[in-house]
């Protein structure tokens, strides 16, 4: 049977993972990390974006919403190769589960079952995942998209001494991630080049470079 496009963006997206989880540490897969964990602190920063203070005037950010999305996808793509490395298997899985969409009523409370299935069973719920993006009104296509470019951030940082402490987060006044955002806007994303153009406009925008 052929491969849907949707599986094969997962497959793209699982060997860039395996090879962004190397570039943080070599042997990351025996090293037990708490890929849970990260996952529904992620929620908490998502929600704090997305506004939950009824005595506050708060309006959702929502491009960092998203931006918390992608990285709960880096931590839940995690999660799946630290029990497989057969991408096509944990392709299939996912391509299926993000076609049985499970949300509440409204985004913060899916967004929080997301949370507590994860602290239950210490794993990644990529049904409840895509009832978050679909609450968002956030297409596969954009997730996508949106990866790559984290992915590469991700990257750059760590070829510019994240570990080690000396990288620069705030250039300009912003933060890398929104600099992300603006030079995914200016990209076509489309073009095969995606990734590696993304690697070169950060460069050409981060001062130290
Ligand atoms: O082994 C790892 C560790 C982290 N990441 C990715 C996932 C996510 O995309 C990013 C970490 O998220 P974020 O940018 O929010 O983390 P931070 O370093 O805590 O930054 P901030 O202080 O902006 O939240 O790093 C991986 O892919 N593999």
């Amino acid at each position: 049977m052929s491969q849907s496009i949707r599986q094969q963006q997962l497959v793209t997206m699982l060997t860039m993972q395996d090879s962004m989880n190397q570039k943080v540490h070599p042997k990351w897969l025996k090293q037990n990390f708490q890929w849970y964990r990260a996952i529904w602190i992620e929620c908490a920063e998502m929600l704090d974006h997305y506004g939950w203070k009824w005595w506050k005037h708060q309006s959702p950010d929502m491009e960092q919403v998203k931006l918390e999305l992608v990285d709960i996808f880096h931590f839940g793509l995690s999660c799946r190769l630290s029990d497989s490395d057969d991408y096509q298997q944990i392709a299939e899985t996912l391509d299926y589960e993000f076609s049985d969409i499970r949300h509440a009523d409204e985004f913060r409370t899916t967004l929080e079952d997301l949370a507590l299935n994860t602290l239950q069973t210490k794993s990644f719920n990529a049904q409840i995942f895509a009832g978050c993006m679909q609450q968002i009104n956030m297409p596969f296509d954009e997730l996508f998209t949106s990866y790559i470019g984290k992915n590469i951030l991700n990257r750059f940082r760590q070829d510019h001494g994240y570990k080690e402490g000396h990288y620069q987060k705030v250039w300009d006044n912003k933060e890398d991630n929104e600099h992300l955002i603006d030079v995914i806007q200016s990209l076509d994303s489309s073009s095969t080049d995606f990734a590696d153009n993304v690697y070169q406009a950060l460069s050409q925008r981060y001062p130290a470079s």
